[in-house]
């Protein structure tokens, strides 16, 4: 396995002088892929994630940039040079051949020895309870059988740079597909292998990464822990992608310690005395920490329009004005249609110059 590095990665499919930013499927990105890592590449379709991982895999040679594996230049190397497993939305498997004929295929073909591929093999697919179908010829299997054979493929060499999976699971049985996510995050941490996860599911991505990395419109956006998403998202894109509801993204006017919406104050966790001039400003704070709350002098007014019963918790959609919001519902209160308040929790309210989040003071050093 290996640590990768990416220096200022760039990539177009379109020929010629001069291209302008928008001809970009990957703008340019310089990152670093830890040895050992569990990542997840998440991003809506069109967003440019199977552009990065055929980048990394060797499949699409990039327009501008290097890739680095330990250190070493491999933006020229193939698929095969780099030493890379990869895992497709569809199963590709050898129907002629048994299911352990086809796990063991990968090995064979790089000549390891017969008592270290038996080896391999069991242990790959009791990880993937194939165990019953060794024997069995491929073609009969279901369509999620097919695929489990195929991760197993993808898993089953333990000196791989990297394994790419690239939407796994799209074939798979929704019931199935907790379980071999699960499953996979397991193996992860049993084989100690560097592995990058394309999905645009962000249960998928949290469930299965260390870190996420975002994408959004050709560029990685923020690459973090999901919590680091959820708490702290670096781009407004973030805000809404992760969290179900996504983060309220509102315009403000913002100065020093209060933000401005609508011509109501509302105070921040910390102060904003330095925001880039002409600038488009947003407050984002998660529906998590609004509260609706009976109507009250100092409250933000607003009117409910729907309530989302989500079990454990119950969500508002709520207007003020032409700005609509997402917040948490008491147990007991009101009806679609009634008047509250909402109140909003300092500390959680992020702000944003285009797009982009801005550090503020804490108020503590603020005099
Ligand atoms: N071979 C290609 N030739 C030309 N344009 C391409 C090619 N492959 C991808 N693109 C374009 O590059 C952009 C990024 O596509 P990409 O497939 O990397 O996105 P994605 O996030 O993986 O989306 P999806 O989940 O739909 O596959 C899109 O605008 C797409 O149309």
């Amino acid at each position: 396995m290996a640590r990768i590095d990416l220096v200022d990665l760039a990539h177009t499919y379109l020929v010629g002088p001069d291209l302008p930013p928008e001809a970009y499927a990957l703008k340019p990105v310089s990152m670093t892929w830890r040895q050992g890592g569990a990542y997840a590449l998440l991003g809506p379709s069109g967003c440019g994630k199977t552009t990065l991982l055929n980048l990394i895999s060797g499949i699409v040679t990039p327009s501008h940039g290097k890739i680095l594996f330990d250190g070493t230049d491999v933006t020229q190397l193939s698929t095969r040079e780099r030493n890379i497993a990869q895992v497709f939305q569809f199963p590709v498997i050898y129907d002629t051949m048994t299911v352990g004929q086809n796990l063991a295929f990968p090995l064979k073909n790089r000549g390891v020895a017969k008592a270290d591929i038996d080896k391999r093999v069991a242990e790959i697919a009791e990880l993937l309870d194939l165990t019953p179908h060794l024997r069995r010829k491929a073609t009969r299997l279901t369509a999620d059988a097919k695929q489990k054979i195929s991760l197993g493929r993808g898993l089953v060499r333990s000196d791989v740079s990297a394994i790419l999976f690239d939407e796994p699971l799209t074939v798979i049985d929704p019931h199935l597909k907790w379980e071999l996510r699960s499953k996979l995050k397991a193996l992860h941490r049993a084989l100690d292998l560097t592995m990058i996860y394309v999905t645009h599911d962000q249960t998928e991505a949290l469930t299965f990464a260390d870190t996420v990395v975002v994408m959004h419109d050709g560029r990685v956006v923020q690459s973090g822990t999901p919590e680091e998403l959820f708490e702290k998202p670096a781009h407004t894109f973030v805000g809404y992608f992760i969290g179900s509801p996504g983060m309220n993204v509102v315009p403000a006017q913002v100065r020093g310690r209060e933000a401005n919406v609508g011509g109501h104050v509302i105070p921040l966790g910390r102060a904003y005395d330095h925001l880039p001039a002409g600038a488009k400003i947003e407050i984002g704070v998660r529906p998590e920490f609004v509260h609706v709350a009976p109507l009250a002098p100092g409250l933000l007014a607003a009117t409910i329009e729907r309530i989302d019963d989500l079990g454990r918790v119950r969500f508002a959609r709520v207007r003020v004005g032409d700005v609509k919001f997402a917040a948490r519902m008491p147990p007991g209160l009101s009806e679609p249609g009634s008047q509250v308040g909402l109140v909003f929790e300092p500390a959680r309210i992020l702000v944003y110059a285009d797009s982009r989040l801005v550090e503020g003071q804490a108020l503590e050093k603020v005099a």
